[in-house]
């Protein structure tokens, strides 16, 4: 099996303590859409892939039911998932659609991403499909307040599953929560675990390659959009706080978690160097990389305009960037959309137009960047 030609899905399905990730996973996995999935765990918690589970083999790698694999993380996710790859190659596994990664509730799922993304050997057998995140509806507000794990997990989610609505103490916080989560981040689908939507379909196939239109489909990948009104939202916000200064404003009352995680757009409407545009990723993930929570966009290079350029990063581990033969829609734009945590929208903004608006330093040029006053001082742009 040529693994490098075809990289295996990964979702990685994270969220609190108790919030219902091996429930839905359990639910999910009924479904015959995920054949073929191997699914790796911490542990087998009090609700376990019960039902499924057949054999265990000596090398911690279950066999479930319905043909899926079930493996724990004893050591490494990085060594059990070169194990995965290994036994593909040598033909003990056959086929494997896809990789399911329950996380530990509190896990901070970008390590796991990394793993993936970052790994020399593992980023050619797999790609990042998405993060599905659960949240409690009865709990979720107050775990969001006490607990800045699920603020990251909820923060980086493609897809957020809101469990236990069926509970009636769930029903009066449900909208609350909601409003909280699409402010934290605009751009993730949020579905109730209870809806029958939330099937394969809704929180599986979150990446740029559409298997229904069988294209890259970048609007549905970047949804752009949503950031843009949840800035403009934002920024409305504040102005009318404004003006009415000394007045109790309760939508200010936000945690302190939330408050350092920002959601938002940048966009250029020029070509833009190969080189200008890396020294500007790489100066942002090398001062900043931490604070990266996540990253994606479609850039217009100046070398090769047809072809755009597309991105993908979790804190300072970016996939390798692709090319798309043409641009989707025949429209050209720069667009970037970033969730970060204790790095102003502002500080950013600033350094992409330095990068990419001024005219002086269009062309790669060190000099002008160690004077830019937002360079960091003593910082070298390429190690
Ligand atoms: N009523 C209701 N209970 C749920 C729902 N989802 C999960 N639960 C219950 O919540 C408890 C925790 O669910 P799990 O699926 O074990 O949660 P988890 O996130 O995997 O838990 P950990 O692995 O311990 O972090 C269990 O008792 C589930 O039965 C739901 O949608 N509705």
């Amino acid at each position: 099996m040529n693994l490098s030609a075809h990289p295996i899905p990964v979702s990685v399905l994270t969220g609190f303590l108790g919030s219902g990730k091996t429930t839905l996973l359990n639910r999910l996995l009924k479904d015959p859409a995920l054949s073929d999935t191997a699914v790796i765990i911490n542990e087998f918690g009090d609700v376990g892939i019960d039902h499924l589970l057949v054999e265990q083999s000596s090398e911690s790698i279950i066999e479930l039911s319905d043909g899926c694999l079930c493996c724990t993380v004893r050591g490494e996710l990085v060594d059990t998932l070169a194990g995965l790859v290994d036994r593909l190659q040598t033909g003990r596994i056959n086929r494997l659609k896809r990789i399911v990664i329950e996380t530990t509730g509190l896990a901070d799922p970008a390590p796991v991403l990394h793993a993936v993304m970052g790994h020399p050997v593992l980023m050619q057998a797999f790609r990042v499909d998405g993060v599905i995140t659960t949240i409690d509806a009865v709990n979720g507000m107050a775990t969001l307040d006490a607990h800045q794990e699920a603020v990251k997990q909820a923060a980086v989610a493609d897809r957020i599953v809101i469990t236990k609505t069926d509970l009636p103490a769930a029903r009066a916080g449900l909208g609350d929560l909601r409003l909280r989560l699409s402010s934290l981040n605009p751009a993730a689908d949020v579905i109730e675990a209870g809806d029958q939507r939330a099937n394969y379909a809704a929180l599986f196939e979150c990446g740029l390659y559409n298997p229904e239109t069988k294209t890259a489909d970048v609007q549905r990948w970047l949804k752009a959009e949503a950031f843009e009104e949840a800035e403009h939202h934002h920024h409305h916000e504040q102005d009318h706080d404004h003006g009415k200064h000394g007045h109790h404003h309760h939508h200010h009352d936000v945690n302190r978690h939330d408050a350092s995680i920002r959601a938002f757009a940048l966009k250029h409407d020029r070509p833009v160097p190969f080189s200008t545009f890396e020294m500007f990723i790489d100066l942002l993930r090398s001062t900043h990389g931490e604070k990266l929570l996540r990253v994606k966009g479609i850039i217009e290079i100046a070398e090769d305009p047809d072809r755009p350029l597309v991105i993908h990063g979790v804190q300072q581990i970016f996939h390798p960037p692709a090319r798309l033969a043409a641009w989707p829609g025949g429209k050209r734009e720069t667009r970037l959309v970033m969730i970060t945590r204790d790095l102003p929208e502002n500080y950013v903004r600033q350094l992409f137009d330095a990068f990419l608006g001024n005219v002086q330093i269009d062309t790669p040029d060190r000099a002008a960047l160690t004077d830019n006053p937002l360079a960091i001082p003593g910082h070298s742009v390429r190690a």
